[in-house]
């Protein structure tokens, strides 16, 4: 096992080099027209990564190739090897016996070892495709200036399959301009880890973006529970260990990884993430030591592109940081006080993901110590309460704030939506923060979240007992009743159900709808409630289900099969955030047909389109409702008129189903603005070091 020193030991002074034992990139020259194209559907999920950036960085048409190479790999990595040489003939899919024959040649060229096929050098590789091309009798290095005469590996059934390939991807798979490195640093990424959006969001935009024709690398923890440890078993310890000075200790912490869907999950393991509970706390709160599991994670992710050697070769240096949260934040003050002045990541940068401003990693001030960081640097996370928020006398609101350091030191900052990215900058929105993120509002912008739009599906989702679409969208009333039926409601197709989904927590505006559900179980409506959090409200919900029963249900639990089904299964979808950076249940909603009725807020403001029956001379538009101020009223009569509209205007409402239906929340348009953000961020210098 592999025990790399870490970089940020005081005395390492060398950068650590790419993994010995793979050799240089490989170069392909009869296929450069192929992975250009066809790069992320086809490279990323062979596992090969092609750098268009390199080839032109040595002014070569051709592209570099990167192969997967581990002495204890598994058969599929071995088979992985093959890869370049079989693109080399522009092949993508090869019969049995091709794939024999080029077996054969790779091993006569190659000794197998015990462990399987042993690298192939580029030189080596040059030799292999070159004596196939040669025995095949197949245009060589030409096939470039041989581009308007085709007609050769027309003939001999190549052509075709990489046209069709590339006609797929061009019309499935938008391709990025510039293709980069990029590190996601997440305490969640689902399906591994999850408690809310962000866990959403870190589990599918990597996988959006490789798509796209990065090279994507997650680092979370690899939190073990005991009950959601099955979700690891794929991820396989990489056998590098490194060591990180914090705390006073000396702490080693081990990397796992999973090679899923085109991108690098890696887990950062260490015995601080292995306990019962959610990533954050159980039954009893917080964990008192998340300081220091994130300083962990943040350290390990600043590493992790310098000393894993993924799928054959590391990230490096230029790579793309996304900060997400306070969790991650340390990451940009780490980059600027601990890497830069040590020449190391000047070409990198890292960009601030604001999810939730109200979570900034606070502490005393006193356990700045505690971080590794170098003393000059205490002004970057230094934070000083108001005098009227301190608790008391002796207290001089001096502490440490993560998320502020991220603030200082990123080269940029996102949020997940427009209208959020501006409330930040407001004393109402922006958590105390505002004024920094003001100073900061040249290098601040939002873009609004996608969702996965595979998992949720209404025409396929595993979760649902009816699946439906657009055109038709009968099974959504038999989820409708079969929801009805789970929750021991009465089945009526013509009584409301009005849902709600998420954290019991004072952003969601939980206590407005409790405040306002006498009054509202008054009508005819049905109401169910799934979320876990604030205990007074799981009571609350447990006393209404009583109270109610034959109107109400609450659901206490964090349950994705449930969300799943109360989505599908309502007609009506109720968010009263007081502030919501995006929202992701007003998206998927509106993908089930549900319609949201949402707080004018953040996020929600800017996807839930108001409906308007007189709009566009006549012409209904609209995809929910909004409403405002925030109060039991004022949402008690939006969600009248969305009921009246429900029973009294059946094509009304099936207009508004409909367009929420065919709204695009992929994540490919918000990837792309995303892409042009990378852009300005390395365009200008480092924002710090
Ligand atoms: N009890 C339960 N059982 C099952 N599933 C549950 C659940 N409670 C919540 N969920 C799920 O968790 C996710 C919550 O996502 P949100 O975006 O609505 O909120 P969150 O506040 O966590 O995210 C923060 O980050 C995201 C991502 O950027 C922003 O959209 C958001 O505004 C911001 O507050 C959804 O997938 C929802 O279905």
């Amino acid at each position: 096992m592999a025990t790399i020193r870490s970089y940020l030991t005081p005395l390492a002074a060398a950068k650590p080099k790419a993994a010995s034992g793979w050799p240089a990139r490989l170069r392909v020259h009869s296929v450069s027209r192929l992975p250009l194209r066809s790069y992320g559907s086809l490279v990323a999920k062979r596992r090969c990564f092609a750098e268009k950036s390199w080839s032109e960085e040595h002014g070569q048409s051709s592209l570099a190739f990167g192969k997967a190479v581990d002495p204890e790999s598994s058969a599929a990595e071995e088979e992985a090897i093959l890869d370049p040489a079989v693109l080399a003939l522009g092949r993508t899919h090869q019969s049995e016996e091709e794939l024999e024959e080029l077996n054969s040649v790779l091993q006569e060229n190659n000794e197998l070892d015990g462990n399987g096929l042993r690298s192939l050098s580029g030189v080596e590789l040059d030799a292999i495709v070159e004596e196939i091309v040669e025995s095949r009798n197949l245009p060589d290095e030409n096939v470039e200036e041989n581009e308007g005469d085709q007609e050769g590996l027309v003939s001999k059934g190549l052509l075709d399959v990489v046209e069709e390939e590339e006609e797929t991807d061009k019309q499935e798979r938008p391709r990025a301009s510039t293709t980069r490195n990029i590190v996601f640093v997440s305490s969640e990424a689902a399906p591994y880890s999850k408690t809310g959006g962000l866990g959403d969001v870190c589990g599918s935009l990597p996988i959006a973006f490789a798509a796209r024709g990065h090279r994507v690398m997650v680092v979370s923890p690899r939190y073990l529970n005991g009950v959601s440890d099955k979700k690891f078993v794929n991820a396989t310890d990489v056998g590098v260990r490194i060591k990180i000075y914090c705390f006073g200790v000396e702490t080693e912490v081990a990397f796992f990884h999973e090679f899923r869907a085109g991108v690098d999950w890696v887990f950062v393991d260490h015995p601080s993430y292995h306990r019962p509970g959610n990533p954050y706390g159980d039954s009893h709160g917080a964990f008192a030591d998340n300081q220091f599991r994130f300083t962990l994670l943040s350290y390990a992710a600043c590493e992790a592109p310098l000393v894993l050697p993924l799928g054959g070769y590391t990230y490096g240096e230029k790579c793309l940081f996304l900060v997400n949260d306070w969790h991650a934040s340390l990451v940009s003050v780490l980059i600027a006080a601990k890497y830069r002045p040590h020449g190391v990541y000047n070409d990198a940068r890292s960009i601030l993901v604001i999810h939730n401003l109200a979570h900034q990693g606070i502490a005393p001030a006193s356990t700045y110590g505690n971080l590794g960081l170098p003393s000059e640097w205490y002004g970057a996370l230094e934070w000083i309460f108001p005098p009227w928020s301190r608790m008391h006398a002796l207290d001089n609101g001096e502490v440490v704030n993560f998320l502020k350091g991220a603030v200082v030191t990123s080269d940029r900052i996102m949020t997940v939506s427009q209208g959020y990215s501006w409330e930040i900058t407001t004393v109402e929105g922006g958590q105390g923060l505002n004024e920094l993120l003001s100073c900061r509002k040249f290098a601040l912008n939002g873009v609004v979240n996608g969702i996965d739009v595979d998992e949720w599906n209404p025409a396929s989702d595993k979760h649902i007992p009816f699946h439906y679409s657009v055109d038709d969208l009968s099974g959504k009333a038999q989820c409708k009743a079969a929801l009805q039926t789970e929750l021991g409601l009465p089945v009526r197709d013509d009584c409301p159900l009005i849902g709600f989904i998420g954290r019991l927590d004072y952003q969601k505006g939980t206590d407005v709808i409790s405040s306002a559900m006498p009054e509202l179980l008054q009508d005819d409506v049905q109401f169910v409630m799934l979320g876990s959090g604030d205990q007074q409200t799981e009571n609350w919900m447990r006393w209404a289900e009583s109270a109610y029963k034959e109107k109400f249900r609450g659901w206490v639990g964090f349950n994705v099969p449930v969300s799943h089904r109360i989505t599908a299964g309502c007609d009506i979808l109720l968010m009263p955030s007081r502030f919501e950076p995006c929202g992701l249940n007003q998206l998927y909603a509106m993908r089930y047909g549900t319609v949201p009725v949402v707080n004018c807020t953040g996020g929600l403001k800017d996807t839930v389109e108001n409906f308007d029956p007189f709009a566009n001379d006549g012409t209904e538009q609209g995809t929910g409702w909004r409403f405002s101020p925030l109060c039991k009223e004022s949402m008690l009569s939006i969600l009248r008129v969305a009921m009246q509209t429900f029973r009294e205007h059946k094509v009304s409402w099936e207009g508004i189903m409909k367009r929420g239906m065919m709204k695009d929340f992929t994540w490919d348009s918000s990837a792309s603005q995303y892409e042009e953000i990378f852009d300005w961020a390395f365009t200008d210098p480092p924002y710090s070091r």
